[in-house]
């Protein structure tokens, strides 16, 4: 069905309002969570409960785990950085990034670490990687500051392939076996030692971790410092958009109030209106309530 025949997702009188001030508006934010990748495929953190198998995702994501199992956590960011390999931007990824186009002096802090937004040609210096990356890795030795961006070799180690299911019958060929979902408890997870994870190839030493932020760790110094000349760039900020955020994980979540402190108007994207902080800090002006794949296109156009 052609977009304009789609019936619109929004209503009117909030559409017109929300564009009306967006066509004024020059200094614009945009924070963004797992709910704006929901829908090329991507499980978000409290979906599912907020569990992968048996454990906590943001337990998972800690230097703890990767120190107490790290064939455990590469299993983890292995079968994500496999779905968002496998996954394809959608709508809302491309209207964010155009309209990074025609608003010079609007950035999207994101909290996704899928790699989403920079495969929808996102205008790379009006988005700011707040958690890093699945496709960036760097050694996990204190003293050595190996560092690899865009690694999208997958599995990036054979033990960390995805499993298969031989014995399905229907398999004509090993290729077409089906994968198996290594998400859900009753597939069996090979126990991985030190050997079969990825090595630093400079220290030798130690192991490679995914080079995304982990829980207790610090945001990437250079992406705070960009954004902070950005807060104080300008007397005010017009508008920021929350999209698709639980907006619970610290400081990115800080930024709400930031701008609104700046003077800026908030409007919320979130497929439920009940998930959002309802506290005053998030009483948005607008609540577009729904898919972010189908509402940031229509009220961005
Ligand atoms: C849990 C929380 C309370 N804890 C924190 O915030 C902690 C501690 C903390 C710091 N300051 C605080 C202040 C108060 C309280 C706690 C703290 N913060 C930290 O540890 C940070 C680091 C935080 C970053 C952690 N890494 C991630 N990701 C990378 C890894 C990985 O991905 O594996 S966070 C990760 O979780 C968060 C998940 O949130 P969302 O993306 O919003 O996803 P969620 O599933 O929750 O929600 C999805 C939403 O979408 C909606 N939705 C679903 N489908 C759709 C749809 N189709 N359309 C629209 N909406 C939809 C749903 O309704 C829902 O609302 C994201 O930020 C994501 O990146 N580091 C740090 O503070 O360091 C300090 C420091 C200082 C000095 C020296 C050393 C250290």
């Amino acid at each position: 069905m052609a977009a304009s025949a789609r019936p619109s997702v929004v209503p009117q009188k909030d559409l017109e309002s929300f564009q009306e001030h967006l066509d004024k508006s020059t200094r614009i934010l945009a924070l963004i969570g797992a709910g704006l990748s929901a829908s090329s495929g991507l499980p978000t953190f409290r979906g599912a409960g907020g569990l992968w198998r048996t454990h906590d995702a943001t337990q998972l994501a800690t230097p703890e785990a990767f120190g107490r199992d790290p064939g455990l956590v590469w299993q983890f960011y292995s079968y994500r950085r496999h779905m968002a390999l496998k996954a394809k931007p959608n709508p809302a990824h491309y209207a964010l990034a155009e309209l990074a186009r025609k608003k010079e002096d609007f950035i999207t802090l994101s909290q996704n670490v899928d790699g989403l937004s920079p495969r929808a040609k996102h205008p790379p210096d009006q988005l700011k990687l707040l958690h890093g990356s699945l496709f960036d890795v760097k050694c996990s030795d204190f003293f050595c500051n190996y560092v690899e961006s865009n690694n999208y070799t997958d599995p990036i180690v054979p033990a960390l392939a995805i499993p298969t299911d031989e014995s399905d019958p229907t398999t004509t060929s090993a290729l077409a076996a089906r994968e198996l979902d290594i998400s859900d408890i009753n597939v069996d997870l090979p126990e991985l030692t030190f050997s079969h994870l990825p090595r630093c190839p400079k220290c030798k030493r130690g192991l490679l971790r995914p080079g995304v932020v982990w829980f207790g760790e610090q945001l990437p110094a250079k992406v705070m410092r960009d954004i902070e000349e950005w807060m104080v760039g300008g007397d005010k900020i017009d508008l920021i958009m929350v999209i698709g955020t639980s907006a619970r994980v610290y400081p990115a979540a800080g930024y709400v109030d930031a701008a609104r402190a700046k003077g800026a108007r908030v409007a919320i994207v979130n497929m439920d209106k009940n998930d959002v902080p309802a506290s005053g800090l998030y009483k948005g002006d607008w609540f577009f309530e729904g898919d972010a794949a189908q509402i940031m296109p229509e009220i961005l156009k």
